[in-house]
């Protein structure tokens, strides 16, 4: 039996943007996104945007433990008469950028409402404290591509793709789906690495070398850090990371910038340190 509950409908989802509901209608393609996220009978999942529940109704097929979460009322109506009295889904009626996360390990197989991807992603991935195993979501193909970018230009996606490996597995086409979309899809997967490249201590302090450093983020390496290390800690910097002092910041990989990290919490002064808002315009040394 679900345990939506019709009277909580008042205080569930806000009014949301519903303009995307380009819902799933291509079976091979739930069913590769179900395989792909490699679900088990143990898994909690978590559909986001569940609609009249293409996805949800397979996914608790394999026998795991669903919670749908979708913001239409219609559409709960609908997922709820499609549920067959499973016992296995829960229907939340809320808006996911509200929603309370599971406290423990989950994950997401979902086909998300396309206009709000950057904050469904950031609800995700912001804090690696939020206990995310592993996704399999569908998006527009350009957004698959920015977080999965090389160079890494946008500090907030490093941040993200320290504690998780992000993949555009495929183009999508827009025919899967009814109505089309305007656009070309992609399934997008985000496992979290076995080892986080940053320790969850040092996220914070991440975040702010992150986007200190890619203020600009074309500028070479030796001008873009000179605020945090002295010139010869730069030469001690590059000559570990193996690469030329004029390389621009973009162009360092994860495990490039990992090192950065490290390397500045063990030999430069925390005064020295970038702080998350601060001005990084006031670059010593500009
Ligand atoms: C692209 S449709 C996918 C529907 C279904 N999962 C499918 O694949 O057929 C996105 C769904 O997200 C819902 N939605 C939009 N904004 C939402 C929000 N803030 N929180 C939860 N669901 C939302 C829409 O009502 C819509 O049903």
């Amino acid at each position: 039996m679900s345990k939506y509950n019709k009277k909580k409908r008042g205080k569930g989802a806000k009014a949301s943007n519903f303009s995307a509901q380009h819902q799933l209608i291509s079976k091979r393609l739930i069913y590769d996104m179900i395989n792909l996220a490699q679900v088990q009978s143990s898994d909690t999942i978590l559909d986001i945007g569940a609609g009249t529940g293409a996805l949800t109704v397979p996914l608790a097929e394999t026998g795991a433990h669903v919670i749908a979460i979708e913001a239409d009322p219609a559409f709960v109506d609908k997922l709820l008469s499609h549920m067959k009295n499973r016992d296995n889904i829960r229907v939340k009626y809320a808006d996911i950028l509200e929603a309370v996360l599971p406290k423990s390990p989950f994950v997401v197989v979902a086909n998300i409402p396309y206009s709000i991807t950057t904050p469904i992603l950031g609800r995700l991935l912001d804090y690696p404290s939020v206990p995310l195993k592993r996704a399999i979501l569908l998006v527009e193909k350009g957004a698959a591509k920015r977080f999965t970018a090389v160079p890494i230009q946008d500090p907030r996606i490093l941040s993200w793709r320290m504690h998780y490996e992000i993949r555009l597995v495929r183009t999508v086409s827009p025919q899967h789906f009814a109505p089309p979309p305007k656009v070309d899809s992609a399934i997008l997967s985000i496992s979290r690495r076995s080892k986080p490249l940053v320790d969850m201590q040092h996220q914070l302090k991440f975040r702010a070398l992150g986007a200190y450093g890619l203020l600009d983020p074309r500028l070479p390496l030796s001008a873009a850090l000179i605020g945090i290390f002295t010139p010869p800690q730069i030469t001690r910097l590059v000559r570990v990371l193996g690469i030329d002092r004029e390389l621009p910041m973009c162009r360092l990989n994860e495990e490039q910038w990992a090192v950065v990290l490290y390397t500045m919490l063990q030999h430069v002064p925390p005064s020295r340190w970038p702080q998350l808002r601060q001005n990084v315009k006031k670059r010593k040394g500009f």
